[in-house]
């Protein structure tokens, strides 16, 4: 009985061999991912999907233009909530989520930000009145809404956002306005040309002064007509590098009036006669942007593993070269060098898509103290969020990136899905705050944190590592400390004496008269390093406690040598840091890559199995070359004749200009 629930007829003989080696069951470790019943439940929804024509593509979308593309999403929208609830269990958001990935994929789903913005903006920053007025209408989609934060000058520095809110004490109303062109409104998803409301970020003016950024609750569209409100000026950006289904936007207010009760309540506060009560942490009406740095790590974490199933699937069908000559052309997986870029890329998925479970929990642990008034974690969780989004997305874009290039020419077709995935998540590396601005958000925890130390203040148990300085000696392959102990203490050192180095060096300057904000940018990438080792410890200590605690043996087997693999790569991608202070000898980073390349032939008869266990469907996957069954050349032949430009044999193009040119160059011999 094979252990692969994938195994069946009709398969590429190559990937069904690689399913016949696997050493867990799929089914089990699908489960221990996903949950049950989540596991079984997404089963049904991606069959269910398949049934329902009207939920799936007519055609690759990669053939389509911008205006179609927008149009079938939208068509989709709507069949996915008249029928949707008889799929899948609508008040589930793991479930709607899935069923949104298969119909939709990566690119465009017309309601994301409705959902991942404007009702969690409402959920955590309105009061009760308010959120009894406002939500179930926007769960009833009886609107559309989007999150307009950024404008044409700003996006990173909220405190300089143009956009105004005045209050007029006479009327009780707010009057939004847009002062300037840099003040547009850019950027917000499902602005352009299919959202009705936005929550919209102003500077709040009462009596001339300013009390800083506020969120409002503005119609830019009439509910039945969706012309635009007066004084409304709006429509879409244009074509960008990837997520071209998606409609984002540009908006200008011109003196809208809204009424007293649109500004979002909960934590700060305009009287009827305009006095201002401040919540009782500055930054609450940043809620939002919190919540999606939270939720992405695990959205980019799924993009990885969907490039590594394709990569890997193709890597076992895909023959080329031999590696003992007259023993004939082997599968590109045997190649070390393949196995390097798809593995690491493999554990970099598992690692963030279980760390990303994790950050969620958390996430929604401080969202639940917050919105009673207790923000005490909340600097905590900002610190490593702002270091979670920025680590998760850049090295997501790199494994994706070795996925693509790792399918040879091939991988650069649309026809491997890899290209519009790679567009997609690197986009996180810029949206919910750049990522060098957001390791330095982290950078000023880190360093508070050194000078904590030094003045013998309690750390938080994030930091407490900081602490540590009896650990400055590697103790690779030493009695008693088994290999993943070795490689975590080694990534504390890095980190810790990387923020030792750098708060050094800020003190120093500032000790020498320069001032801190100089100081700062004097070693600003250096503050920025620091954050990430800071963050990959988090990350490499959060995976391995998950691990750990795997009750299923064979699951937890199969998933360790994933860890020590991902342990083993950043310790040596980090390995340059361990030199400085003597801490590890070049003898002791070679064991680490030899331990490394073990774990590369240990993971290899199991490859095939880790992506299955994954589970995401051909439909959502949308590649032809990681197509569960293995049977890439014929569908790359099928998906190559159907796109439009085979439609005639001679294009009218070629009629029209190529062929008069040539037949005039003819005629002049
Ligand atoms: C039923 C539901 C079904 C759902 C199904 C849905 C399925 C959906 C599938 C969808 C598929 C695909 C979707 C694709 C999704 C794409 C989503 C894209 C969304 C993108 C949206 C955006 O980009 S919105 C805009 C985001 N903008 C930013 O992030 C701006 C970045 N800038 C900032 O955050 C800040 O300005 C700053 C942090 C950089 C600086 O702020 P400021 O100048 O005000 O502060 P200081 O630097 O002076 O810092 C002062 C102190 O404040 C601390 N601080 C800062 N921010 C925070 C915070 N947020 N929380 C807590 N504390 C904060 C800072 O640390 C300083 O502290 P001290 O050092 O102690 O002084
Ligand atoms: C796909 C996508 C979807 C988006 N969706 C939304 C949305 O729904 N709603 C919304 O409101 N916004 C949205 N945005 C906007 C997004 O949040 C901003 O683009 C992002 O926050 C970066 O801001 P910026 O564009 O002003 O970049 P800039 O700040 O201009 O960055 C340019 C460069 O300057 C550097 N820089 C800027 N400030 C500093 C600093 N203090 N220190 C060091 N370096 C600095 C950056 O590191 C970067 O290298 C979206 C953007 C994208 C790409």
């Amino acid at each position: 009985m094979p252990l692969n629930h994938l195994i069946r007829d009709g398969d590429n003989p190559d990937i069904t061999e690689e399913r016949q080696k696997a050493t867990f069951s799929t089914e089990e470790l699908a489960i221990e991912i996903y949950g049950e019943p989540l596991a079984q439940r997404r089963r049904e929804i991606s069959a269910e999907v398949l049934k329902r024509p009207e939920l799936l593509d007519d055609c690759p979308h990669v053939f389509l233009d911008r205006t179609t593309k927008v149009e079938n999403s939208m068509k989709k929208t709507v069949a996915v909530m008249e029928k949707g609830s008889e799929i899948c269990d609508f008040t589930s958001r793991e479930e709607l989520g899935h069923l949104v990935c298969e119909v939709f994929g990566d690119d465009g789903f017309p309601l994301s930000i409705h959902f991942v913005m404007f009702l969690p903006a409402i959920q955590g920053q309105a009061d009760d009145e308010q959120a009894e007025q406002w939500i179930p209408r926007a769960m009833r989609l009886e609107f559309i809404g989007t999150y307009a934060q950024t404008e044409l000058g700003h996006g990173t520095n909220l405190r300089a956002l143009e956009t105004t809110a005045t209050y007029d004490k006479r009327t009780q109303e707010f009057i939004l306005h847009t002062p300037t062109v840099s003040a547009y409104k850019w950027w917000p998803g499902n602005l352009g040309k299919t959202a009705n409301y936005v929550i919209a970020n102003a500077q709040l003016y009462i009596d001339g002064k300013s009390h800083g950024p506020h969120n409002f609750l503005v119609q830019i569209r009439d509910e039945n007509t969706h012309q635009p409100m007066p004084g409304i000026t709006v429509g879409d950006i244009g074509p960008k590098f990837g997520l071209n289904t998606n409609d984002n936007g540009f908006l200008r207010f011109d003196h809208v009036r809204i009424p007293r009760r649109n500004m979002l309540m909960r934590h700060s506060k305009v009287s009827a006669d305009g006095v201002y009560s401040p919540p009782v942490h500055p930054k609450l009406s940043y809620g939002a942007m919190i919540f999606v740095r939270a939720t992405m790590i695990r959205m980019l974490a799924h993009v990885v593993l969907k490039a590594a199933t394709i990569a890997i699937r193709y890597s076992c069908v895909r023959r080329q070269g031999e590696i003992k000559t007259g023993n004939g052309e082997v599968k590109i997986l045997e190649y070390q060098t393949q196995q390097h870029r798809l593995f690491t890329a493999l554990a970099r998925g598992f690692a963030y898509r279980l760390v990303g479970d994790e950050v969620k929990n958390l996430y929604e642990k401080i969202a639940e103290e917050v919105k009673h008034g207790n923000v005490e974690q909340l600097a905590d969780l900002h610190a490593l969020l702002s270091g979670m989004k920025s680590i998760v997305s850049y090295d997501s874009g790199k494994a994706i990136e070795q996925c693509r290039m790792a399918c040879g020419g091939h991988g650069y077709s649309h026809a491997s899905g890899i290209p519009e995935m790679y567009a997609v998540e690197i986009a996180g590396c810029t949206y919910e705050g750049e990522n060098m601005v957001m390791l330095q958000q982290q950078a000023r925890y880190l360093v508070k944190g050194i000078h904590r130390l030094a003045h013998g203040e309690e750390l938080s148990t994030m930091l407490q590592y900081l602490a540590n300085t009896s650990n400055n000696k590697f103790r690779i392959g030493e009695s008693g400390v088994d290999l993943e102990n070795a490689l975590i203490l080694a990534l504390e050192y890095i980190a810790r004496s990387t923020i030792e180095r750098v708060t050094a060096r800020l003190d120093s300057l500032q000790n020498k008269g320069l001032s801190a904000e100089n100081a700062w940018n004097e070693n600003a990438v250096e503050l920025t390093r620091a954050s990430r080792t800071h963050t990959r410890l988090w990350i490499a200590r959060c995976f391995r406690d998950r691990v750990h605690r795997i009750e299923n043996h064979a699951i937890r087997s199969a998933l360790t040598d994933i860890l020590e693999l991902f342990l083993t790569y950043e310790v040596v991608d980090m390995s340059q840091y361990l030199y400085q202070g003597g801490y590890a000898n070049s003898d002791q980073v070679a064991q680490v890559k030899d331990a490394m390349y073990k774990l590369l032939e240990k993971i290899r008869p199991n490859a095939v199995s880790y992506v299955d266990a994954y589970e995401v469907s051909d439909t959502e996957l949308r590649s032809v070359l990681g197509r569960r069954d293995g049977n890439v050349y014929d569908n790359l032949l099928k998906w190559a004749k159907s796109n439009p430009l085979n439609r005639t044999e001679v294009l009218p193009a070629v009629e029209k200009h190529l062929m008069p040119m040539m037949l005039a160059a003819k005629s002049k011999l």
